[in-house]
């Protein structure tokens, strides 16, 4: 699976050794950056990344700031967008089980690397449920989507 990679400053120090597990897991990665801890406004960095995600049919996206929270907020306004702050595992793959979340946001500052690793793993190891009531509710957010 092709997975787009973005933070802001706040998420550099944590996006980079998660691009590396990333790549371990036999992902291909495309990390949009930031490639330093130079002052980057998230939501330049989320509409680069949702921007290139629009267009990779069945790719992921994980973006890291400073709690997760401006990027989800910032993704969650760009059209095909599911994105969902999650720093534990139950939220981590049950958001992709049920909701068909298609951006994980973290926060560099709430959690380690290593409760980050597993969290990308969960998250890249679920995939969308068959189930018709998860397929109903994500088309109805398909059409919330289409009415903006
Ligand atoms: O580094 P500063 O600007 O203090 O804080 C940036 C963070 O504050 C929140 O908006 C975002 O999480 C962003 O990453």
């Amino acid at each position: 699976m092709l997975i787009i990679v973005g933070s802001d400053h706040a998420g550099f120090p944590l996006k980079a050794p998660l691009v590396d597990y990333i790549k371990s897991l036999g992902h291909e990665v495309e990390d949009i950056g930031s490639f330093d801890e130079q002052p980057v406004d998230f939501p330049d960095i989320t509409r680069q990344l949702t921007s290139r995600l629009q267009h990779e049919q069945g790719g992921r996206g994980l973006l890291v700031c400073g709690t997760g929270v401006g990027a989800s907020i910032a993704a969650n306004k760009v059209r095909g967008i599911r994105a969902a702050v999650c720093h534990d595992i139950h939220s981590a793959h049950q958001s992709v089980e049920h909701d068909n979340v298609n951006v994980m946001c973290i926060g560099a500052q709430i959690v380690g690397l290593w409760l980050a690793k597993d969290l990308v793993s969960a998250f890249l190891k679920a995939d969308f449920s068959t189930d018709e009531e998860f397929r109903r509710r994500v088309a109805k957010l398909a059409e919330m989507d289409a009415e903006r």
